[in-house]
Order: C-alpha cells, then structure tokens, then sequence
C-alpha cells in the first residue's frame, strides 16, 4: 500500500517541483489523493474518536473556520503521503539550509525525524483536517511548534474548486529583505498537493542569501465548502 503513494509522489517532475519553491516558495504537485479517497478523508470530518483536538479558528483570531488535529493511527492515505513526501522535500530542505548556512539536522526518514522531535518534547502529531465554509479565510500565518522545524510543508484540497467552492485560493506572502512583500495565490485543484514553505527561505541578493520570513493563509471561501489535508512535518509540544 505504501508503494501506491510512493508512486503518486514519484510522478511529481521533482527537478521543476525545487526550482519552482526556489522561486515562488511555493509549487503544485500531481493529483496525490483519488476523487474516492478525497470524499472519505472529508467524511472523517464528523468521526471525533480520529481527531485529538479541534481548533475554532474565530476564537484563537486565526480567521474563521475549523481544523482537526489527526490522532493516531492516521488514515492510510495520511500515513502514507506524509511518509513518502519527506524523502522528496528533504533534499530541497537541505540545499535552503546549505545556502543559508545552517545545519540540516534531519535524518533520511520521517521515522527517525519524529523521533529527534519526539526526543526535544514535540510528541503531538500534526498532520489536520480544515473546513471551510462560505465566509471563512485562514489568516496568513507560519506552523510552528516549537525548536524542531522542516522547512516545508504540503496541503492537499479535498474539495473540487469551482464545483464544491468558490474563492478559498491558498495564498503564500514572503517578506523580501529591505523590500515589500510579494504575495502568490493558488487555486489548488482537486486531490493535488502543493507544497509550500513552512517559515523562511534562502532568496538571493547581490549581498548573497538571505532567509526571507513566509507566511501562508487562504482567501474568504465565496460559496459552498472547501476541505483541506494539511501535513506538516514536524510534531508539535
Ligand atoms: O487550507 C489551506 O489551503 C491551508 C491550510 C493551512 O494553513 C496548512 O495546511 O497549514
Ligand atoms: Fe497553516
């Protein structure tokens, strides 16, 4: 089973996937869940016993809407993306800590990577489940959760755009060095993947590279309901 993702995630052009993070911070990636497993992930939604904590995104000012943290074990699909993405992030995660002189701690695996989180205290699972509906946004914000971070991140839209929503574009907004910020807005298909950056990342000036801070968040959703799988890789405190 773990090869059926492996192969979705391997038919990624990985070489244009790095060079288009290099230069946007953020870049899609093939239909990673079929239009069958889409539908039951978001089914999911309502079974409480799978999920470890819900946020109410109102009451934390995060903007409107509601996201499910996943408890384990996770769906398969869940497992097993998030486990055959890291191997493919990780070398543009070490070339941005390279380029910024940093020391890329992260081991091959996700297995031995959660456990150095899981060693500095960072136990809970992030992997989570976000719902949409008419009227609600996602503030731009940056998932971190503590001193162990990787670099980069992967949403999934569960939910067809143009069909089940309107609006809900992802938006990605990078501070330039002594510049003003650029924004990206993406209308992430149904089923695929983008990944995007998690907190800063190397941009090049004539003064060499510098790690330009990145935030993320998603446009008010004009009609109907958009449902997201967000995978983060590293685990929180
Ligand atoms: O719903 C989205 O597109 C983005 C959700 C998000 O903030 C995340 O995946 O970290
Ligand atoms: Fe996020």
């Amino acid at each position: 089973m773990s090869t059926t993702f492996a192969k979705r995630v391997a038919a990624a052009d990985w070489a244009a996937v790095a060079a288009e993070v290099d230069d946007l911070g953020c870049a899609l990636l093939p239909k990673l869940v079929t239009d069958k497993e889409a539908a039951a992930v978001t089914r999911l939604y309502q079974d409480v016993s799978r999920f470890r904590a819900t946020v109410d995104m109102k009451r934390y000012r995060f903007g409107e809407g509601e996201y499910r943290y996943f408890a384990e074990p996770f769906p398969e699909v869940v497992g097993g993306l998030r486990e055959a993405l890291y191997p493919r992030l990780l070398p543009i995660a070490q070339e941005w800590w390279n380029r910024l002189g940093r020391d890329a701690e992260w081991p091959d695996t996700l297995g031995e990577w959660l456990d150095v989180c899981h060693r500095a205290g960072q136990t809970r699972p992030t992997p989570i489940l976000l719902r949409y509906e008419q009227g609600d946004w996602n503030a731009l914000h940056r998932d971190l959760y503590g001193e162990k971070v990787f670099p980069l991140q992967v949403v999934i839209n569960l939910s067809q755009p143009g069909v089940d929503h309107t609006g809900g574009e992802f938006l990605l907004v990078e501070q330039r060095p002594r510049a003003q910020s650029r924004g990206t807005s993406v209308l992430i298909p149904h089923g695929h993947g983008l990944v995007f950056t998690t907190r800063d990342r190397p941009v090049k000036s004539t003064r060499g590279w510098s790690a330009s801070p990145v935030r993320h968040g998603v446009s008010t959703i004009k009609s109907g309901v958009r449902f997201t799988l967000g995978l983060v890789f590293h685990d929180a405190t």
